[in-house]
């Protein structure tokens, strides 16, 4: 993990368009060590290409995002390297099907990262034990509830010791009683100091977890700030209608 309060994104002039349907409009803000930021915001307002943007799912059509002073976007920016740093935790768990738990949680660390397959297995374990999957080292991801699924992809994505991990709506594909399990997994990596940008639509969690919260608003973000300022005391009429649809304010 990187040493607190150093930016690690700076995100400057942030523009996408897919051809003439602009999504994202002069985003603008950096991201320090040590934090959780959420996006909130509507369907469509941006925010998973936005967090896409980030480690170049998407690339970019205007403006810059510089990853420790450097530009992601520059020709020879080490992208191999860039992507081990940045996890990603997706909506849909992307384990791999005909691999096992732990492999799932090896197969990364021995071809990207160059780890012995012991070493890698160690690690797969510690990481395993801490989202609560070890037991199921063995199982396929067929025979695992949703939940589970993520929380191993959770394990894999730390397995290859990220300094930062970006959710994207990690909950959104399980069902109402297995999100719990996936926040709480989110909230003790919080409380551990681990920095994470995620795009949710649980604004509880977002609330009670974030040390910054993003409102997106049709391609802009239209508040930024603490998640007390955000949520419960948001200075935009779109944001309050926004969460009042959540949070019944
Ligand atoms: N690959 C793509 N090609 C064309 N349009 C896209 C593509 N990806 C996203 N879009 C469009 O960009 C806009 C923003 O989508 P995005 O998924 O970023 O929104 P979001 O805020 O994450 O929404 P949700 O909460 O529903 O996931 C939408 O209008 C979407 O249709």
């Amino acid at each position: 993990m990187a040493e607190n309060n150093q930016i690690i994104f700076d995100v400057q002039h942030l523009e996408k368009a897919f051809g003439d349907h602009q999504v994202l409009k002069d985003i603008n803000f950096s991201i320090q060590s040590g934090e959780i930021v959420s996006l909130i915001g509507s369907s469509g307002s941006g925010k998973s290409t936005l967090l896409r943007c980030l480690n170049l799912l998407e690339v970019p059509t205007g403006g810059d995002i510089l990853y420790h002073g450097q530009s992601i976007l520059a020709p020879g920016f080490d992208l191999n390297k860039f992507r081990a740093k940045v996890g990603m935790v997706f909506q849909q768990f992307n384990l791999f099907k005909n691999m096992d738990v732990l492999h799932n949680c090896t197969v990364g660390q021995v071809k990207i990262l160059g780890r012995s397959q012991k070493e890698a297995e160690e690690i797969a374990l510690t990481n395993l034990e801490k989202v609560g999957m070890a037991p199921y080292r063995n199982a396929r991801p067929r025979h695992l509830s949703g939940g589970q699924q993520q929380r191993v992809a959770i394990a894999r994505a730390l397995s290859m010791d990220p300094e930062l991990l970006l959710f994207d709506e990690p909950t959104s594909a399980l069902d109402p009683e297995m999100v719990g399990e996936v926040l709480e997994t989110m909230a003790e990596l919080a409380r551990e100091g681990l920095t994470m940008i995620i795009v949710t639509h649980e604004m509880a969690f977002a609330r009670d977890v974030s040390s910054r919260v993003a409102f997106m608003n049709e391609g802009v973000i239209l508040e930024m700030g603490s998640a007390d300022q955000v949520i419960n005391h948001p200075q935009h009429e779109r944001t309050r209608e926004f969460l009042g649809r959540y949070l019944g304010k």
